[in-house]
């Protein structure tokens, strides 16, 4: 049955999304933890922009408050999350319905296993495009075979079950689901983490094909640094619910300048060397329920000095479209050397603070 659709007041010269100063809060019996402190991006129309960082740092907490799906004990406590000019935070359920499926759309890690095993793949996607437009069975079949096509699968297999398809099929059939009412925003979240390499490659491809063919932006959410290089064109790299590092990609890929950037790009493969030149980062983020006076980073980072222990540095301008939040990026060359060495990485916050660290330049 077709849902009524509630109509917004667009902005048209606004970006098509802008968060700004954005804090997340999770209420538990311990008291409120905030997952997501004061993050602000945007991200424009026919753009990838990527959201990476290590597991627990707060990127799927930003994909449900941008979606309103934050679970119960979720908020956002403050600030704003604007789509074309309009405050999402302050819409009602059923305008947040109509604006999720017609203008974006979410995609995540396990979207296959959100296919429904007992129905055929083509009713469960005419099921959704029926749901919100007028359009009759033969009508929206047509539009099935039409996104089968456009997400690189046979047409001739619409009528299949889930199970019949392999893990990457699923994912793309779910891709076309999510394509069906045409949003012009689609949230990734870990798209391919369940994939193989190969399967991953094509669907990435096809995120990107998406972008061009079809004018849309996607938000790419992923612990892989080499998945965001291969597919954004702009990126935030978050930490323990912080912003660390935001801007165009090739300006953060050739110039980063924090120390967090320096040390996931040396984690992953395919961005320098083979595997044997990985270099992982010693320790583990801090618990968001005992989080650190300072630097968010401060206990991991080779580079830390006492000043780091002060308060969380904020994000400067340090070129065009890129902004670091860090207390040293005047030596940013030598931390971009030293940080090639296996080394470095094995003195971590603490010890570099009562040796000076970076700051004894
Ligand atoms: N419902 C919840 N209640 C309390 N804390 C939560 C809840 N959901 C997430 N958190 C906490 O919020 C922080 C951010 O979690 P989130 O899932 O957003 O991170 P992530 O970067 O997406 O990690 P992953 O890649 O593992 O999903 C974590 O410390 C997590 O434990």
């Amino acid at each position: 049955m077709k849902q009524a659709t509630a109509t917004f007041d667009f902005d048209d010269d606004a970006p098509l999304l802008a968060v700004e100063d954005a804090v997340v809060t999770y209420s538990t019996s311990g008291g409120d933890l905030t997952a997501v402190d004061e993050i602000s991006f945007s991200v424009d129309e026919n753009e990838i922009f990527g959201l990476v960082g290590e597991s627990g740092c707060g990127k799927s907490t930003v994909a449900q408050a941008i979606l309103s799906l934050l679970p119960s004990n979720g908020r956002v406590s403050s600030g704003s999350i604007r789509f074309r000019g309009v405050e999402l935070t302050e819409l009602s359920k059923r305008e947040l319905d109509s604006l999720r499926w017609e203008h974006f759309s979410l995609i995540s890690q396990g979207a296959m296993n959100a296919l429904n095993p007992v129905h055929r793949i083509s009713n469960q996607i005419v099921e959704a495009i029926q749901a919100h437009r007028d359009v009759s069975t033969d009508e929206a079949r047509e539009r099935v075979a039409e996104l089968f096509e456009v997400v690189g699968l046979d047409p001739d297999r619409m009528d299949d079950y889930p199970h019949q398809f392999s893990g990457g099929m699923k994912q793309r059939a779910y891709i076309a689901m999510s394509l069906a009412l045409d949003p012009d925003l689609i949230i990734a979240d870990e798209p391919t983490t369940a994939l193989d390499v190969i399967v991953q490659d094509q669907i990435l491809k096809r995120l990107k094909e998406l972008r061009d063919d079809l004018g849309i932006s996607v938000i790419i959410i992923s612990h892989d640094i080499s998945v965001i290089a291969e597919t954004c064109n702009r990126l935030g790299v978050m930490y323990s619910g912080k912003l660390m590092e935001y801007g165009n990609l090739k300006e953060i890929f050739d110039n980063p300048y924090n120390p967090y950037t320096l040390g996931l790009q040396n984690a992953f493969p395919t961005l320098r060397g083979d595997q044997s030149d990985l270099i992982s980062i010693p320790g583990s983020p801090p618990d968001i329920a005992d989080l650190p006076d300072g630097c968010r980073f401060m206990d991991r980072c080779p580079f830390a000095t006492s000043e780091c222990g002060t308060d969380h540095p904020p994000l400067e301008t340090v070129g065009e479209d890129h902004a670091s939040a860090c207390y040293h990026h005047d030596s940013i060359e030598r931390m971009r050397e030293e940080s090639k060495d296996r080394e470095t990485w094995s003195r971590t916050g603490t010890d570099a603070a009562t040796s000076g660290g970076v700051g004894d330049d």
